[in-house]
């Protein structure tokens, strides 16, 4: 049995287990049985078999029989044969020399030997074998034939297998002699041809010439020799006949044995047989079995493979769980260890905690009792208190009437600057004159004169030499008197005291226009918006009125009022508008529309390819210039950096008269939108201030080519203004806003009985600039003589 054969799979199911092992238990036992039953066949066979081997044996060596269990020698059947036979020739030589004794051992001469003795003695005989019949034997053995070896005198005898002499019965050859023969002695041991008397038959004298006494000698030795010997030969016969019954019977028992044995043989074969046959079947049902088995385990090989394979993934996925459990539990571990050094840190707090809480209760203790004193007391102070309440509640009361009040003061206060302004007038002229410069400009060389010194003065004077028509020369004094005349030394501060009445006429809800006008280098930028980086005490009305309408809405909000501002600034220059607030590049955050890039020169300018803004007006009047930069003005630092912005953009040409004349006419707008979120009123306004270009004549100007039609049209836009102003003063139906982009874009704040303007003239007290002054005073002089009816509030 094979060792793969019994060897179980790996794994099985349990029950398979057991089925596969109890018939695997079964197949070994039957096996084993089968294989028992198989040696014991083969040893019974074998037993059998040497049984019969050593029947042959016995029957070849002459021997054995196992008749009482005894291993006994059989005698073969041929030999037994052969002695058989010559015994019955024994026997009857023995009848035949119990018969004729006498006449053998006297008469007839002993038989010729066929061989030549001294050769006999030398040599065995060979036994040639020969087939007998015996009765005896057939009868005992049923055999029917015998080889049985027999002598044969002429060949020599082949080695055949000495059988010992205690147990075979030997066919005993007629004595032969040992020695030599001897020589016929007729004397006491006669020889005939050397053979001695008892051995063999003394030899017959033959010949004629021997003695008749030696012959008969001769013939009584061979006489005797013969009757010796069937002496001999009765004595041994009759030892030799109980000897062949002895055998006999004993060849009877083998046979009888062998027979049983036979008997035995045959059954036991019958058994091999049947034995065989049943291993066969077993072998076959084995065989069988055994395929079965090997299906099965096939089967059970694939069904082990795929539970294995299935094994294997739940394997791996149990592995992958196993993994992300570990690293869950590697992190609740380090969770764990976070939380119990958390915990370890918390019941140290506890602990403090708890010593807190003891202390704490023991103040709290003493506490309570503090409070208990205390709350005596607070019960007096709440009776004070609901006292000192009733008394805020009046004084709220108090306060409430006094804002209404105040309110209504604050009303009555615009009125009343309303009616200052309006009884100063709504269209106002104030005359500045700048300082004589350092260089080439000498007090005595002043044109100008002033009724007094004092800072209220509201006359000028301007003095001329003039030669009359017979040559002599003669001072003409011209006087003018204005709303305000400011003194060469007035500084920014007291220019803008009086210019901030009507900065507060714009937050009170009406138009505004400041202008400044006067011939080039008068000092006009100078008085609107201060010199280059100007400091605080040098800047100018633009900056100073941006200041003031800031911090003045913020001080309104807590009057309810909420104020939004937002700026324009425009140049007209040669009668075209110019965004200066447009480099989106330096304001950050400004829609910028019409994009006017910084232009260089006056002569460059006119080549620009910017978009050109344009005047507007609605169908309601509203005027507005389309594609111009409003921006938002949220914080006082933005003021600064419009103006300087404005500055940057502003064209500036070097004239014959300055060196930083402008050339054209600088308009600063702020739009002003309140609303009073107590008093529910609103207003809404412009304040416009404006650095006209220069006055000067065209003669006095030396301009010629571009600087000539510069002049021209600064000179036409400014012609237009007192156009504008002289019909508005004569309430005039027509008042021509539109002949020049100046007053048409000023005409909401300007005139229709709902702005205040104010002019600076601004003037140079230089002897050389005189005759420019006197125009532009009495230019100024007439604009004052306007009135321009009641300014009406915009809301
Ligand atoms: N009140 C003043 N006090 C001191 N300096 C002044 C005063 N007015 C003008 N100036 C100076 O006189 C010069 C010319 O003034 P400004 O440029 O303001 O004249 P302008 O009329 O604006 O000339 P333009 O028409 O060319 O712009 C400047 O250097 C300025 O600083």
């Amino acid at each position: 049995m094979g060792k793969s054969f019994l060897k179980p799979p790996t794994k099985l199911a349990t029950e398979d287990k057991i089925s596969i092992t109890t018939k695997k238990t079964d197949i070994v036992k039957n096996t084993e049985k089968n294989e028992s039953q198989i040696n014991a066949g083969r040893k019974r066979k074998s037993s059998d078999d040497s049984i019969f081997e050593a029947q042959e044996k016995a029957n070849k060596k002459f021997g054995i029989d196992a008749g009482d269990g005894k291993i006994q020698k059989l005698i073969p059947s041929s030999k037994i044969a052969s002695r058989v036979n010559k015994i019955s020739n024994l026997r009857r030589k023995s009848k035949i020399l119990s018969t004729k004794p006498n006449n053998l051992s006297v008469s007839k001469p002993a038989p010729k030997p066929s061989v030549v003795p001294s050769k006999i003695n030398q040599q065995k005989l060979p036994i040639k074998r020969t087939t007998v019949t015996s009765s005896v034997y057939k009868q005992r053995t049923n055999i029917s034939a015998i080889t049985v070896p027999v002598a044969n005198s002429h060949r020599p005898a082949k080695p055949t297998k000495t059988i010992p002499s205690s147990n075979v019965i030997k066919q005993e050859p007629l004595k032969k002699s040992n020695t030599a023969p001897k020589k016929l002695d007729l004397g006491n041991k006669p020889e005939v041809n050397g053979y001695e008397s008892d051995d063999a038959p003394p030899p017959l004298p033959r010949g004629s010439n021997i003695d008749f006494k030696i012959r008969s000698i001769g013939f009584e030795r061979v006489a005797k020799y013969w009757e010796n010997k069937y002496q001999k030969k009765k004595i041994d016969s009759s030892s030799k006949d109980s000897k062949i019954d002895e055998f006999c019977n004993k060849v009877d028992e083998i046979s009888k044995s062998l027979e049983n044995s036979r008997k035995t043989l045959i059954e036991k074969e019958t058994k091999i047989k049947s034995l065989e046959d049943q291993i066969y079947g077993i072998g076959e049902e084995r065989k069988r079995e055994k395929q079965e088995y090997i299906d099965k385990k096939k089967d059970m090989e694939n069904i082990h493979k795929n539970e294995l394979e299935k094994t294997e993934n739940e394997k791996a996925k149990l592995y992958l769980e196993i993994e992300t459990l570990k690293s869950n539990i590697e992190s609740i571990e380090q969770r764990l260890l976070q939380e119990t050094n958390d915990r370890k840190k918390l019941e140290v707090d506890l602990q403090t905690l708890k010593n807190v809480y003891q202390n704490t209760e023991e103040l709290l203790r003493n506490t309570k009792m503090n409070l208990e004193t205390t709350q005596s007391l607070l019960d007096e102070k709440v009776e004070k208190i609901k006292e000192l309440e009733d008394v805020i509640s009046q004084r709220d009361n108090s306060i409430s009437e006094l804002n209404n009040s105040l309110q209504e003061e604050e009303k009555i206060r615009r009125k009343l600057h309303n009616t200052i302004q309006e009884l100063k007038g709504n269209i106002r002229v104030f005359c500045r004159s700048r300082p004589l410069t350092e260089t080439g400009e000498s007090k005595e060389n002043t044109c100008l004169g002033f009724d007094n010194e004092s800072k209220e003065s509201k006359s000028i004077n301007i003095v001329q030499e003039k030669e009359n028509a017979t040559g002599k020369s003669k001072t003409i004094s011209t006087e003018f008197e204005f709303d305000r005349v400011f003194l060469p030394n007035t500084s920014q501060d007291e220019v803008y005291e009086e210019v901030s009445q009507l900065i507060q006429s714009a937050l009170d809800g009406y138009s505004v226009c400041i202008f400044a006008y006067g011939q080039t280098g008068s000092g006009k930028t100078f008085t609107m918006e201060g010199p280059d980086n100007p400091s605080k005490p040098d800047m100018g009305v633009i900056p100073r009125a941006l200041e003031q309408i800031y911090s003045e809405t913020i001080r309104l909000q807590t009057k309810g009022w909420n104020y939004k501002l937002s700026a324009q600034f425009v140049e007209i220059y040669n009668e075209q508008l110019y965004d200066l607030l447009s480099d989106p590049s330096t304001m950050k955050g400004v829609s910028v529309p019409g994009t006017a890039k910084k232009r260089g020169t006056r002569s460059a300018a006119s080549k620009d390819n910017t978009p050109k803004l344009e005047i507007r007006q609605e169908k309601d009047g509203h005027v507005y210039i389309s594609g111009c930069s409003k921006i938002s003005v949220d914080t006082p630092e933005l003021i600064g950096a419009l103006l300087k912005k404005a500055k940057d953009n502003r064209r500036v040409a070097a004239t014959l008269c300055n060196e930083r004349s402008s050339r054209s006419h600088c308009v600063f707008t702020l739009f002003v939108s309140g609303e009073n979120s107590l008093t529910k009123e609103t207003v809404s306004c412009n304040l416009n201030l404006i650095d006209l270009a220069g006055s000067e004549r065209l003669s006095s100007s030396g301009s010629v080519g571009g600087r000539l039609k510069e002049t021209q049209a600064i000179n036409k836009s400014l012609s237009c203004l007192g156009d504008v102003i002289f019909a508005l003063a004569n309430s005039e139906k027509h008042v021509p806003y539109r002949n020049c982009k100046l007053t048409h874009m000023l005409m909401p704040s300007l005139g229709a009985g709902n702005s205040k303007t104010l002019m600076f003239v601004c003037v140079s007290p230089s002897v050389e600039s005189s005759q420019e002054t006197l125009c532009s005073l009495r230019f100024a002089a007439k604009v004052n003589s306007c009135h321009i009816g009641t300014a009406k509030k915009q809301g």
